[in-house]
């Protein structure tokens, strides 16, 4: 009995499905096929998919439309996760990835990774004091960047950024694929947070709100410039004392009231998947696409700061330099720069050693 070309191809996609396993290219072309008539779609993996962060970040990036195929990769309940969000009926093709022996079948031929992977604070803790832990994940997750899709844009969320952006750099010098736009630590969240706090002292809409955040991300590397807010607005003293403290002090606030059981993951998620998405806008060519991130900078004596930069078609293509800052700014940098020094150099050693 012949069937319809239109009826074999259903055969064949539902043998494909029977499969538990599906290879690459099956999940490739079903993820081509998806995205005709649309954009190509970007490969995007979650390293740290099942955690606090990972699953509402993987979640809402299963909802992006400029996602075709979508890898989570996690040491824990990855499958669970995937199966979940597999049922999702929105464009990007889903496949789980668990435990180190899967972790280049998760990296290969991704555009985009999104790193969440880490332990998080509980109250009391600084961010540093998740270096032990979280250096040595960050390292081997970019020693399988390095090797399997050195090209790929790598948004580092896993604390310490001020140290575990520069631990990456390293990494990836070691293996000779660095190229510093491809590398950017996420500081969105600050900027989410800023933009929040900021409308509520202003009784705006949060929208229309920008404030730039530059430096780093903990404690006082987190500086937020208050005299470049849009739309132009002029502040009290006690309003900037307020702003910045609330600004410089938003994880903890989160880690206190979660007493216990994580810091921000929701919040987060949702910064990660703007940031990623106006990195996603970038590599499709869109203009005018401009984000603070931390990245390799010239624009201090450091060798990273976070400023506004310009995403385009091969990451990190602009880096803005700080603009006018105001005399409280001015004392803010500087206390920034001594806090990040150290923290940036410790990164750099860790992989030195
Ligand atoms: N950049 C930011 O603004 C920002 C904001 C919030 C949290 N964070 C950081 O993000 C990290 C994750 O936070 P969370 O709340 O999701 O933590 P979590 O503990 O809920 O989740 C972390 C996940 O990472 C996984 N993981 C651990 N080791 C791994 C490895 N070697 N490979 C792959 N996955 C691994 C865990 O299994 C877990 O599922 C923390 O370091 C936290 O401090 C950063
Ligand atoms: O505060 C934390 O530890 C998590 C994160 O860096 C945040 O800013 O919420």
């Amino acid at each position: 009995m012949e069937f319809s070309s239109d009826a074999n191809q259903r055969i064949a996609r539902l043998a494909a499905h029977l499969q538990p396993q599906m290879d690459e290219s099956s999940i490739l072309r079903r993820a081509d096929c998806r995205a005709k008539g649309g954009s190509p779609g970007f490969k995007v993996a979650i390293l740290g998919a099942a955690g606090g962060i990972g699953q509402p970040l993987a979640m809402l990036m299963k909802m992006n439309p400029l996602v075709s195929v979508l890898h989570l990769y996690d040491v824990v309940n990855s499958p669970g996760v995937t199966a979940d969000l597999s049922h999702m009926d929105t464009g990007a093709v889903v496949r789980g990835f668990l435990g180190q022996p899967q972790l280049e079948s998760a990296l290969t031929g991704m555009d985009l990774v999104i790193i969440p992977a880490g332990v998080p604070r509980k109250p009391g803790m600084t961010r540093d004091d998740l270096f032990n832990i979280n250096a040595g994940i960050v390292k081997t997750l970019c020693e399988g960047v390095a090797k399997c899709c050195p090209n790929a844009i790598v948004n580092l969320i896993s604390n310490p950024v001020n140290s575990t952006v520069p631990i990456a750099a390293e990494v990836f010098k070691k293996a000779g694929t660095y190229d510093p736009k491809r590398l950017l630590g996420v500081t969105t969240l600050d900027v989410v947070r800023a933009n929040t706090f900021v409308a509520e002292v202003l009784g705006l809409d949060p929208r229309e709100v920008n404030v730039p955040v530059v430096g780093g991300h903990s404690g006082v590397t987190i500086l937020p410039l208050l005299s470049q807010v849009k739309p132009p607005s002029s502040f009290t003293p006690e309003e900037t004392e307020y702003l910045t403290n609330r600004i410089q002090n938003g994880g903890t606030e989160v880690v206190e009231a979660k007493a216990g059981a994580g810091s921000a993951t929701l919040s987060m998620a949702y910064a990660a998947v703007k940031f990623a998405d106006a990195c996603l806008r970038g590599l499709r060519g869109d203009a005018g696409v401009v984000e603070c991130a931390f990245v390799a900078s010239e624009v201090t004596e450091l060798p990273f700061f976070a400023t506004k930069v310009r995403l385009g078609r091969t990451g990190a293509e602009e880096v803005y330099q700080l603009g006018p800052l105001n005399e409280y700014e001015r004392v803010g940098l500087e206390k920034a720069k001594e806090e990040l020094a150290g923290s940036i150099q410790k990164g750099i050693a860790f992989i030195k050693k």
